[in-house]
């Protein structure tokens, strides 16, 4: 794991002034959108846009995302070859249905970096699933290319396709997000759910996102400013957590000493995949900043 991806914040790319501002709000990602919350007659302007916005504002450490039209509308070819020329870090492709629709946009960005002289592969890709097709697919979009950072769920456009609509036990989603994390997780890439879109809801939000990290989710597409805070949290290691990881790592490193891969930890089992897991936590800790290294092995 490179980078925290808790919190990716879909801005419209037709509002110059969310454009301008977005990064205050402390996301891990920005996901500046010219695909369904852009008007068809502002898909030029929406471009151009977010085309200056990425030349001109310095959003710092921020992850700038930007989500496409797909190569099957007019204005697909046109978004990525402003993108790529703007420098924009991933392009998320959405409605993801085949391996060939990675190929294709990629054979686009490919050869845009090829004419500006960029070092061929620094425009990364994300691909949004949204249909049955796409999450039969999964494992074969995952792997499609060395660009890919992650796959997504898209739930709106998944739901309006399979004639449902979202509950907020979220269990329409649940065979879509198995499949999801399982062929993320199979393709060493990062797992992303999709938006709560009852912004006001703030509980509902809150087991909506205890639930996509018991699944595995590295993080959450969201909406709004407000909704950043709750999946930060949620996604950052808490102290009891932190001091528990370093309990493990202490008394493996006891274990080792004596020549053994297993101890006892108060009453529990502490053996390799029990390690792997406190790592992961001291890690998680680390890219938060909440936690500096005292081991020197943290994954
Ligand atoms: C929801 C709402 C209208 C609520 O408005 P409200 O006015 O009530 O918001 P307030 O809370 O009052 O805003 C307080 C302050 O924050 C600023 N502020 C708000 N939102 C901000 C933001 N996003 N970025 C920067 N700034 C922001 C605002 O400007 C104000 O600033 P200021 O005036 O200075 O105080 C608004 O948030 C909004 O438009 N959200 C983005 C919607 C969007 O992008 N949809 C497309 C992506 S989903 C999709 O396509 C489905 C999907 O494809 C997804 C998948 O693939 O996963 C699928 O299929 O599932
Ligand atoms: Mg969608």
């Amino acid at each position: 794991m490179d980078r925290l991806r808790r919190t990716m914040m879909f801005v419209p790319g037709n509002n110059p002034g969310m454009l301008r501002d977005a990064y205050i709000y402390g996301a891990d990602c920005l996901m500046f959108d010219l695909e369904d919350s852009v008007a068809l007659t502002e898909k030029d302007a929406a471009r151009f846009l977010v085309y200056n916005a990425v030349r001109t504002v310095d959003y710092g450490n921020t992850e700038v995302v930007v989500r496409i039209n797909g190569l099957d509308t007019p204005f697909g070819k046109s978004d990525i070859e402003a993108m790529v020329i703007a420098g924009v870090d991933v392009i998320r492709l959405p409605k993801t249905e085949t391996k060939q629709d990675i190929l294709d946009v990629e054979a686009v960005i490919d050869e845009v970096e090829k004419k500006i002289g960029k070092e061929l592969g620094s425009t990364k890709m994300m691909a949004a699933i949204e249909g049955p097709l796409g999450v039969f697919n999964a494992y074969d979009i995952a792997t499609a290319s060395d660009r890919l950072i992650g796959i997504a769920l898209g739930a709106e456009d998944f739901v309006t396709n399979m004639k449902t609509k979202r509950y907020l036990d979220g269990m329409e989603l649940f065979a879509a997000r198995s499949q999801i994390v399982l062929a993320a997780r199979a393709a060493g890439i990062y797992a992303l759910d999709t938006v709560f879109s009852d912004v006001d809801n703030e509980e509902g939000f809150r087991k909506e996102v205890e639930f996509i990290k018991q699944l595995g989710f590295d993080g959450k597409s969201v909406i709004n400013p407000r909704q950043i805070g709750p999946v930060n949290e949620i996604y950052t290691p808490t102290e009891k957590e932190i001091s528990k990881a370093l309990d493990v790592k202490r008394a493996i490193k006891e274990a080792e000493e004596k020549g053994s891969g297993v101890i006892s930890l108060n009453g529990k089992m502490i053996d390799k995949p029990i390690v792997d897991r406190a790592d992961r936590v001291l890690h998680l800790a680390m890219a938060a900043g909440v936690y500096k290294e005292e081991f020197g092995d943290e994954k």
